[in-house]
């Protein structure tokens, strides 16, 4: 097994990915993609993966890309019935459920905040972009009943969305009184060795560049 994933610390759902691999230890090599040189738009990463989007995983000769599709794949393929992904149907669905929660309104609050910020030179993010993250802190209060997203164990789904939630927390800083559970839960994840080693560095690295250009 080689693998090697495409990737910029600063891409959510790069360090969500990042933060699987520390979490099943396995070796990777990390191949630094500087999307805003343009290093996804090359000939040759487009032969790759037509949709250029980071994180890519290439595993010998097999090539995925979607955070979360790359996220089960490895517990999948080698954390055989780690807790991270369970096999129980009901326990993965919900999983499942929260995987696509991330990926269908999290991060696409995120991009539509971030984009226009960090590549087209708006110094501010649109009210209606706003309105998205309130709606989807909304969401996520309500589904944190217990200790982790989906249920009484760490999942994927908490290392996904929180990758997402701790960038969406920089450009609208979650109120810690309305949202008591996100805020229980962000502070639960923040403990996580894996997400001092693999989310803080590239976070810092987002909230930097998000910064700078407001
Ligand atoms: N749903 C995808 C989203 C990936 C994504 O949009 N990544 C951004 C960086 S944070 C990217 O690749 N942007 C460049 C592009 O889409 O052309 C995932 O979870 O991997």
């Amino acid at each position: 097994m080689v693998l090697s994933m495409y990737n910029s610390d600063q891409s959510p759902p790069c360090r969500a990915c990042q933060m699987v691999l520390a979490y099943l230890k396995l070796p990777v090599k990390y191949i630094a993609v500087d999307t805003l040189k343009k290093d996804h738009l090359t000939e040759e990463y487009l032969k790759m993966n037509p949709q250029h989007t980071i994180p890519m995983l290439v595993d010998d000769d097999f090539i995925l890309w979607d955070s979360h599709a790359i996220a089960s794949y490895l517990v999948t393929k080698y954390g055989k019935d780690n807790p991270l992904y369970p096999s129980d149907p009901k326990k993965r669905a919900v999983i499942d459920q929260r995987l696509h929660f991330d990926s269908g309104i999290l991060f696409p609050a995120l991009r539509g905040a971030f984009e226009p910020i960090i590549y087209f030179g708006e110094k501010k993010p649109r009210p209606e972009v706003l309105e998205k993250i309130s709606s989807a802190y909304d969401f996520m209060e309500k589904f944190l009943t217990k200790a982790w997203i989906a249920g009484d164990e760490l999942s994927l789904a908490d290392l996904c969305c929180v990758a997402s939630m701790s960038s969406l927390n920089v450009v609208m800083p979650i109120d810690t009184k309305k949202y008591p559970n996100i805020t229980a839960w962000m502070k639960r994840c923040s403990e996580l060795d894996v997400y001092k080693k693999s989310n803080v560095p590239g976070l810092t690295a987002f909230k930097t560049l998000y910064e700078s250009k407001l």
